[in-house]
């Protein structure tokens, strides 16, 4: 069972080891992604070049590939890349960002899943649906709060990926097909702030660094992540979404022990 001290001592790890995350992501979010992670004690860089990737991947400490801007030659970067991460058995994390949405996002985060052994996919229960091939409706303007049972749907992405999932949305749910675990926190202001999805995914990038139990590491960094966004909706939800931004990067850079254990939420399913 992870609880808030195992997460907050995966937390202080990444904080001690300070792990390279090599980050192949989208053009929305490169600036964010690379502040959040050095808030929260990681050191992030980006590469793209294919003449590159295999070896930034090899000394990285994790590699996040993410499709939110793809393009053919960045998605043979990322196979490449992913497969020197396999081979140096460095963990690789990938958010299947918009699967789904189009065929090729689709067919691409298919492909990638298929070719790279993946250490956690993370996505909204609508791009893991997609992903696995299931249908997934959508209320709303939020892909992640459609209908469904999302244990049910993240067990059987596991079991069919052969690899950690989490799903995140109002509540999150991590499993490895044999244990799950729900997340209860975050803050709706998320939402609202581009590219908070694909900075957690590199958070947990950060995580599966410093922890080789993957389920473990990607349940740290949710609860981290959710308890950072609470402590900043607290200071900053009032005064607006600019504001907002800056107090998360804030609370990922000050959050530790006290606040996970306070604040964290973590319930085990099965
Ligand atoms: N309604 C909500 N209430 C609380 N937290 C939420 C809510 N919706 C999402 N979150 C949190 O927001 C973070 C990002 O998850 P989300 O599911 O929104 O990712 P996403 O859909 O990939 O986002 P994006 O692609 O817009 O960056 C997670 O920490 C999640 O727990
Ligand atoms: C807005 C947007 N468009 C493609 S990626 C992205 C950032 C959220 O993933
Ligand atoms: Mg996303």
């Amino acid at each position: 069972m992870v609880n808030n001290q195992e997460a907050a001592s995966v937390l202080q790890k990444v904080r001690q080891a300070n792990p390279l995350v090599h980050n192949i992501t989208n053009v929305v979010v490169t600036n964010f992604t690379a502040n959040g992670l050095l808030a929260l004690g990681a050191s992030p860089v980006m590469a793209y070049a294919k003449e590159e990737v295999a070896d930034m991947a090899k000394i990285a400490g994790a590699l996040v590939l993410n499709i939110g801007t793809l393009h053919p030659e960045e998605v043979e970067a990322m196979l490449i890349a992913g497969k020197a991460a396999n081979e140096a058995g460095v963990p690789v994390v990938f958010d299947p960002v918009g699967a789904g949405a189009t065929p090729y996002r689709t067919e691409t985060a298919r492909n990638i899943a298929a070719a790279v052994k993946l250490s956690v996919i993370r996505g909204n229960a609508a791009e893991i649906a997609n992903v696995i091939g299931e249908t997934w409706k959508i209320k709303g303007v939020d892909a992640g709060e459609g209908s469904g049972d999302v244990v049910a749907l993240a067990e059987k992405a596991a079991a069919q990926l052969q690899t950690v999932v989490a799903i995140t949305g109002k509540d999150d749910v991590v499993t490895d097909g044999k244990t799950t675990y729900v997340i209860h926190n975050g803050h709706p202001l998320l939402t609202k702030v581009t590219g908070t999805g694909c900075l957690l995914t590199s958070v947990i990038g950060a995580f599966a660094a410093v922890e080789q139990d993957v389920l473990k590491a990607a349940a740290a960094a949710l609860i981290s992540y959710g308890v950072a966004a609470e402590i900043a909706a607290g200071e900053a939800g009032e005064q607006g979404l600019g504001s907002f931004q800056i107090a998360f990067l804030n609370a990922l850079s000050r959050i530790g022990a006290e606040e996970i254990g306070r604040y964290g939420r973590i319930e085990q399913k099965g």
